[in-house]
């Protein structure tokens, strides 16, 4: 992890869920803090090493995956995500002064926070027109220019807290009142957190062509060694029509003797398989694990193993016929 006096990128400008979450780190409150302009941006000055780590969200409880960032972490250059962030999404509608309620058209937001409103425009500004903006804060601060294309934007409270210009039209407007969004902090392929028991690991799994049952063989070599999937999409590759990836995460960490098996599995399965990270789960809930996946049945079926192959006498030669003696 980087140390205090390190460099965090993310998707910025202030004010962002995106912010709030990298708040969260203790070692980023001292850190420099730099804002992008979107993922790929925030991804991008980690691989060229002008910053230590970025924070980009990944996953909503309403509207799923954030595919910008799915797919900027499954390509190029290698990356790993250390940690995991959860925020309580909370959204107002913001404008300009003088702006009524009545008078908004046209409103500005990112993609995952309009879609995440999308029943309350219906209902109070059923005319009401998606702008695409880069980020919630974005879109927000955006009305302030006085070149400004719309009306309104859809934001975090405290982003109208911190701007004077802007007045709050209406106040907890998403739909679903307990949406959470889940960021990632992401580093260079180094980075390796240690097992804590609660953990969770992110793979990207490109899916062999033309090989029926393929999604089953994957799936199967988590199901086998009793690992439980938290998360799985499918993303196209974007190399041609039909080629697919799935992004999956999975409980528990490479070092936990179950995970790499199943990781081994699927890398024999789809070799270009990509491991994307194994992290602290955030909310702390430790894998449920079932005696014959512990590390300790794994590691006496190793050994099992190689006593046959160095020929000898395996432990429990006798089997499980009764012992005539007993
Ligand atoms: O625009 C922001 O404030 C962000 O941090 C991005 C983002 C997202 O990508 O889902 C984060 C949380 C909300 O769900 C809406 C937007």
């Amino acid at each position: 992890m980087p140390a205090a006096s390190h460099t965090y990128a993310f998707l910025g400008p202030e004010g962002t869920f995106t912010e709030a979450a990298l708040l969260q780190v203790p070692d980023a409150l001292q850190a420099v803090r730099v804002p992008a302009s979107n993922v790929n941006a925030a991804l991008d000055l980690v691989r060229d090493g002008a910053a230590d780590a970025a924070m980009v969200p990944i996953e909503n409880s309403v509207e799923g995956g954030v595919t910008a960032t799915l797919d900027a972490i499954s390509g190029g250059p290698e990356l790993r995500i250390v940690r995991e962030v959860l925020v309580p999404i909370t959204f107002v509608l913001v404008a300009g002064p003088g702006v009524r309620l009545e008078d908004v058209r046209r409103i500005s937001t990112h993609g995952h926070a309009w879609a995440q409103c999308r029943l309350w425009m219906d209902k109070n500004i059923p005319e009401a027109e998606f702008v695409p903006g880069s980020s919630t804060a974005a879109a927000a601060v955006g009305l302030l220019d006085k070149d400004c294309h719309y009306d309104a934007a859809i934001c975090a409270p405290l982003v109208a807290r911190e701007h004077a210009g802007l007045s709050v039209l209406a106040e907890n407007i998403g739909d679903n009142h307990g949406a959470v969004t889940r960021f990632i902090l992401v580093s260079r392929p180094e980075v390796l957190p240690a097992p804590t028991g609660a953990d969770k690991t992110t793979v990207a799994v490109p899916l062999p062509e033309d090989r029926p049952g393929a999604l089953m063989e994957i799936l199967d070599q988590f199901a086998s060694r009793g690992v439980n999937l938290s998360r799985i999409e499918s993303r196209p590759t974007g190399q041609y029509l039909g080629h697919y990836f799935f992004s999956i995460d999975a409980d528990g960490h490479v070092g936990d003797a179950r995970v790499a098996d199943a990781l081994a599995g699927l890398h024999r399965i789809s070799p270009a398989t990509r491991f994307l990270g194994s992290y602290p789960r955030a909310d702390g809930q430790a894998s449920q694990v079932a005696p014959h996946t512990s590390d300790e049945a794994f590691s006496a079926a190793r050994s099992w193993v190689e006593s046959i192959l160095s020929g000898e006498r395996p432990a429990g030669e006798n089997g499980f016929a009764a012992s005539p003696t007993a």
